[in-house]
């Protein structure tokens, strides 16, 4: 049984990246300090993006090793490898690069892998070769439509048990993707929910409120021992 969610509100975007930055830095530090070389899952998005940038003001201040810290995606568009669209490329150039992290493991792009289906496979191969399949921490955003990662309302990925997935046809441009599943995401220790904004309100509260998993995609993933909601006031505000 996993535990109940937790839900953390901030004044705003900002004030939401800063505390959710600051929160993965002193997580992370933990871990190192306790001998651990911690897995973490990033997510695209705007807000992901903030969060991002806010982790290279902040990790200077940090103990955090980056070299120390092995780097998943949840979900990547299956696109040409220097296309802006890229979450890794986006991760790279926010704060990545900066801070130092070698331990990358990038989802496949169309240079890399013939079709989407390829891409996720080769990637569900690279996460059991490094025995990664339990992350410490998957960071997830989520649409106004309850998707996260490149789950979406209705897919038929929602019900598949394998690691990762292609997506065809996403609903959120670009249309070719590659998703972790909800066992993959499941399987990780803390899943930290990353919303900002009005437009995902009703979305977090469905999500919340136990909605079918094939409606609101959120509402089907939890982490093993934590799940944290880091919300601003405005995507708090129909709870
Ligand atoms: O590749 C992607 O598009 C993301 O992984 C996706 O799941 C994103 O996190 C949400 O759509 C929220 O995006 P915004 O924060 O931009 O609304």
């Amino acid at each position: 049984m996993t535990p109940e969610p937790l839900v953390e509100v901030h004044e705003d975007g900002p004030a939401l990246a800063t505390a959710v930055a600051g929160e993965l830095l002193s997580r992370l530090a933990d871990a190192q300090d306790a001998g651990g070389v911690p897995r973490i899952a990033l997510t695209g998005g705007t807000i992901a993006d903030q969060i991002h940038r806010e982790i290279a003001r902040l990790t200077p201040g940090s103990e955090v090793d980056w070299g120390r810290v092995v780097v998943w995606w949840g979900d990547e568009r299956f696109v040409a490898p220097e296309s802006p669209d890229r979450n890794s490329g986006q991760a790279r150039a926010a704060f990545l690069d900066a801070v130092g992290a070698t331990q990358v493991h990038e989802m496949p792009s169309t240079a890399d892998a013939s079709d989407v289906d390829a891409g996720a496979a080769a990637y569900a191969d690279a996460l059991r070769r490094h025995g990664s399949g339990e992350f410490d921490i998957v960071m997830l955003g989520i649409g106004p439509d309850g998707h996260i990662a490149s789950l979406f309302p209705g897919f038929p990925q929602l019900d598949a048990d394998a690691i990762a997935v292609g997506v065809t046809g996403s609903p959120k441009p670009p249309p070719e993707r590659i998703s972790l599943t909800l066992p993959a995401l499941n399987r990780a220790r803390s899943v930290w929910f990353l919303v900002s904004g009005s437009g995902k309100a009703r979305a977090v509260a469905a999500a919340l409120g136990g909605a079918d998993v094939h409606e609101i995609p959120a509402a089907g993933v939890a982490g093993r021992e934590e799940t944290v909601w880091f919300l601003d006031r405005e995507a708090a505000s129909a709870l």
